[in-house]
């Protein structure tokens, strides 16, 4: 009931353990905090938070529009329900390295396990898209050193995103990576990487556990977790997949009940209402309610 079990530092602690495990880890993106428990309940070890989806939540492009506070209130909600770990997608620390000091520690209180730094100018575009710019190296040094500096639990993960390789080249963008881990990064996200070769080549000049982001309808190939394993990646990331599938059927949904004027062939599509108390636990809260009223007070108080 109400779901967790867990500190936020001993979820830090078990994501930490599991990247050094060697064994790659699934992350899918949730779309909200029901979408997590799903998450959870299907087995997997730890979940995203994607600042595309959190955007597109708000009907808002991924185009540096949210602010930290505003993310951080819905990690918080989504953290409350799940013991997973949580990696949340803080864009480029939302400013100067002030505000990525005061982004890490947002995301420290809304019990989050890591986040993920940009490298990109402000404000930043999705990763996948043409004419991103790359901010100095030496300013995402101090972005990361700031960030690094303002943790107050050691075990929150410090990730560091470059978007250089489509800018930059495969080369510059290998050198970016490396300078950031110098700088504080413990891990780091290369974007936007164009082929398997290239997964390749960044695995063998980072030492850092290195995470593939397998989004769609991008830039980069969907390679499969037992290839990303093989190549020696530690997360396949599936940021936006669980929003595209959702929205997708959503729409499908609506234009057959507009066409039909019925939802009835939609019904083998949905979850059913068991299916949600389910995962809801509707019955560990009615089990707690009975137990609250087969309470009996002694005589006098
Ligand atoms: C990972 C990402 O930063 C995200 O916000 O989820 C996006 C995903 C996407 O837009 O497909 C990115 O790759 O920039
Ligand atoms: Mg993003």
């Amino acid at each position: 009931m109400l779901h967790t079990h867990t500190t936020p530092g001993s979820r830090r602690r078990a994501f930490r353990e599991r990247l050094a495990s060697g064994r790659l880890l699934r992350m899918p993106g949730a779309i909200n905090p029901l979408s997590a428990r799903l998450v959870q309940e299907t087995g997997f070890e730890a979940v995203y938070l994607s600042g595309a989806v959190l955007a597109a939540d708000l009907g808002l492009p991924d185009i540096g529009l949210t602010t930290s506070t505003e993310i951080a209130a819905r990690a918080q909600q989504i953290t409350r329900v799940t013991d997973l770990p949580a990696l949340i997608d803080a864009d480029t620390g939302f400013g100067e390295p002030m505000n990525a000091a005061r982004t890490v520690q947002l995301m420290e209180d809304a019990g989050l396990a890591g986040l993920h730094l940009e490298d990109q100018v402000n404000p930043k575009r999705c990763g996948h898209l043409d004419g991103k710019s790359v901010v100095p190296r030496a300013d995402m040094v101090r972005r990361l050193q700031a960030a690094a500096r303002a943790r107050r639990d050691a075990d929150f993960l410090l990730m560091a995103r470059t978007d250089a390789r489509a800018v930059e080249g495969l080369a510059a963008a290998i050198d970016r990576a490396k300078a950031y881990v110098d700088a504080g990064a413990d891990a780091v996200f290369p974007e936007a990487l164009a082929d398997e070769g290239e997964f390749e080549a960044f695995r063998e000049a980072v030492d850092v556990p290195l995470l593939a982001n397998m989004t769609e309808f991008g830039k980069g190939p969907l390679l499969d977790a037992t290839t990303l394993e093989n190549l020696g990646y530690n997360i396949a990331l599936y940021p936006v997949t669980l929003l595209r599938l959702a929205m997708g059927a959503v729409e499908d949904g609506l234009r057959a009940i507009a066409a039909d004027g019925t939802q009835a062939s939609l019904l083998p599509r949905m979850q059913t209402r068991s299916r949600l108390y389910e995962l809801l636990g509707y019955e560990e809260y009615t089990a707690f309610d009975s137990a609250v009223f087969d309470f009996t007070l002694s005589p006098g108080t």
